[in-house]
């Protein structure tokens, strides 16, 4: 899996057993392999329409089959098990464009690079991939695709739970006490930890708030952050989701030509700015001693804990580790979970999340034989 942040492959090893409600996992090993400057900086350029090229893409498409294959082969290794004996590769790809709802002219569509031949010939085995196509060829937004992995892993009879996973985009699954598969609702909240990303590469030359310590040390400016809660985004009905596209690069840069505020209070608004649409969208969903857990690379930063805690009054704020999970490992995992129904011709969308007009069999199978 490499989600919107560009950070790297992140490779799950897992023992999987079972299949749909009675699928059991358990992770094994797990690295993420960082992408070189040199690589985020050449898919980055590929996101938006005045730095593509058709023939970069097309040698990305390849590229990124290495990088994927690649990181099945380290976190085989690390683990000391022959990448030939495993049963199946789950591969997400890298998301490079999703159309749910096109401007004008343009095709529903999505796509994600990292070509499965590639990867299966690196590793010697059979690999699933391509899993938003089917779901938006009937009629869903190909997004998200976790829920169905979230419901398997931590539905629960005495709780409300809400999954939220806070990456490059903030992304939120509803699992309601005792809920079927039918109740499930998920949409993406807005910007994850893009915007603060954004702002820590402009301002300090760094990747991200390592710790939140920037936003910690400024202070939220609370008539800017009122200006940017306007953002028509955070007032659509779900489902929705959403990606670099709108809350992306170009979207940091309108904002820093628009107000002028010193750093650190820029990322600690930023920071708020997260937290109080994550807190706003969910809170339609969430009955007193409701659970909200954290995963993605925003668990790893306090300060937006704190400031989602603060937001959030009478939820319970948790993190995947403190339910003896790994924050960095969840998406990885879901692919499996995934790769596992589409190898049993089982369904694993969830058309109550994605809008789909019914359950289908997610995935592309390029058999290794
Ligand atoms: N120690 C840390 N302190 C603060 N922030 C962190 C830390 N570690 C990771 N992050 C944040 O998490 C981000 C990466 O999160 P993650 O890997 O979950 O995103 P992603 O999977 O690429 O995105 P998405 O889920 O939207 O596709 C980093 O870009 C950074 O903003
Ligand atoms: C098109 C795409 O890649 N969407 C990602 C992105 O990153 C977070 C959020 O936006 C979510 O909708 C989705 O990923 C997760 C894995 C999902 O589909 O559930």
């Amino acid at each position: 899996m490499s989600g919107t942040s560009l950070d790297g492959v992140d490779a799950a090893l897992v023992e999987i057993t079972g299949v749909s409600e009675e699928t059991k996992v358990q992770l094994k090993q797990f690295t993420t392999v960082p992408f070189s400057a040199a690589q985020k900086a050449q898919i980055a350029a590929q996101l938006a329409n005045a730095t593509s090229s058709v023939e970069v893409l097309c040698s990305l498409d390849f590229a990124l089959g290495h990088a994927f294959g690649n990181a099945v082969l380290a976190v085989c290794q690390a683990a000391g098990v022959p990448s030939a004996s495993l049963g199946f590769v789950a591969s997400h790809g890298q998301t490079l464009y999703h159309l749910p709802d096109p401007p004008t002219g343009e095709t529903r569509s999505t796509l994600q690079l990292g070509n499965a031949a590639i990867i299966a010939e690196l590793t010697h085995t059979t690999v699933v991939s391509d899993f938003r196509s089917r779901d938006m060829a009937v009629g869903g937004q190909g997004a998200p695709i976790v829920p169905y992995s979230e419901y398997v892993l931590y539905r629960s009879p005495a709780h409300t739970r809400i999954l939220q996973n806070i990456g490059g985009i903030g992304n939120a699954t509803i699992i309601k006490q005792n809920a079927q598969l039918e109740d499930l609702f998920a949409f993406d909240t807005g910007p994850g930890n893009m915007v603060i990303d954004e702002l820590c590469r402009h301002f300090f030359h760094t990747e991200y708030d390592d710790g939140g310590k920037h936003g910690a040390a400024g202070t939220v400016n609370q008539a800017v952050l009122q200006e940017l809660l306007k953002h028509p985004y955070f007032a659509e009905q779900p489902p929705k989701t959403t990606g670099r596209e709108v809350f992306g690069q170009q979207y940091t840069e309108g904002l820093l030509a628009r107000y002028h505020l010193a750093p650190n209070d820029w990322i600690a608004t930023a920071t708020a700015l997260t937290a109080q649409t994550i807190a706003d969208a969910i809170k339609p969903f969430a009955p007193a001693g409701t659970q909200l857990i954290v995963g993605g690379g925003g668990s790893y930063n306090p300060t937006l804990l704190a400031m989602l805690a603060q937001a959030a009054p009478g939820v319970e704020v948790l993190t995947q580790e403190q339910l003896g999970f790994r924050s960095d490992a969840k998406e990885a995992i879901a692919m499996t979970i995934l790769g596992n129904q589409t190898l049993h011709h089982l369904p694993s969308n969830v058309p109550s999340a994605t809008g789909a007009s019914r359950p289908v069999i997610l995935g592309s199978i390029t058999y290794y034989a």
